[in-house]
């Protein structure tokens, strides 16, 4: 049965440089990994108007359709394929294109809240949290955000104001305590990398 690992910690931790790390250690040894992002199940706001998707709090767990990606997830721990959603972040809602996406030995899940929803915590093998400063993800999310999706540095700040740090402290934060693995360094901690790689080859024995 394939081992599902989730990758929480906040917007900005480095989750998905962590993923990409271990994704290309296990390609490195021909290893076959499926990644689902969180993100790609924010739900879909085609029928809002974009003022209203813009004020949208994108940082609590029911901006997440988390029934279907719990539905992902069990269909892929029985091998079996599924239509992986996409979203795009600047009109803030679901794209018409989903991917065939094939069950794999390794699962990967990556995001926000992903250890703040029990509904889904036990359909990880393993919980991870990476765990990195505010300040450093703040800085981090502004370069990215002004340069990846399409966001003003106002906006961004306003945004974090109002919803991130809040629902950070509020639900990511304590999720924290549920993990089983807390990386600090984010995705460059290639200590973590070797140990988790190790432990995840010894369960696929
Ligand atoms: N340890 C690190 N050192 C330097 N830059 C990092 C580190 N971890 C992540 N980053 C960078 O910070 C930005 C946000 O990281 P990302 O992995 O996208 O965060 P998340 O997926 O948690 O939102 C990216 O540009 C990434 O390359
Ligand atoms: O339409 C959207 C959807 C999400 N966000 C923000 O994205 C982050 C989560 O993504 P990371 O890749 O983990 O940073 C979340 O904090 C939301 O605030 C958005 O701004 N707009």
């Amino acid at each position: 049965m394939p081992l599902i690992i989730a990758i929480a910690g906040a917007s900005g931790s480095g989750k998905s440089l962590f993923t990409e790390n271990l994704l290309k250690e296990f390609a490195q040894e021909g290893k076959s990994v499926q990644v689902l992002r969180e993100d790609h199940y924010y739900r879909a706001q085609d029928h809002l108007p974009m003022e209203e998707r813009e004020k949208n709090n994108y940082d609590h767990p029911r901006a997440f359709e988390h029934e279907l990606l719990l539905e992902h997830l069990e269909t892929l721990k029985r091998g079996e394929a599924i239509d992986y959603p996409s979203y795009c972040y600047k009109t803030h809602t679901r794209m018409k294109e989903t991917q065939r996406l094939e069950s794999a030995p390794v699962i990967i899940v990556e995001g926000i809240m992903l250890l703040a929803s029990p509904e889904l915590q036990p359909m990880y093998n393993v919980k991870i949290f990476v765990d990195t400063p505010l300040d450093i993800c703040l800085l981090r999310r502004i370069m990215r955000d002004i340069a990846e999706r399409g966001r003003t540095l106002e906006s961004v700040a306003k945004q974090y104001e109002e919803t991130v740090k809040p629902m950070y402290h509020q639900f990511i934060a304590p999720s924290r305590f549920t993990a089983d693995v807390i990386i600090t360094q984010g995705g460059e901690n290639h200590i973590a990398l070797d140990v988790l790689k190790s432990h995840i080859k010894q369960r696929l024995l």
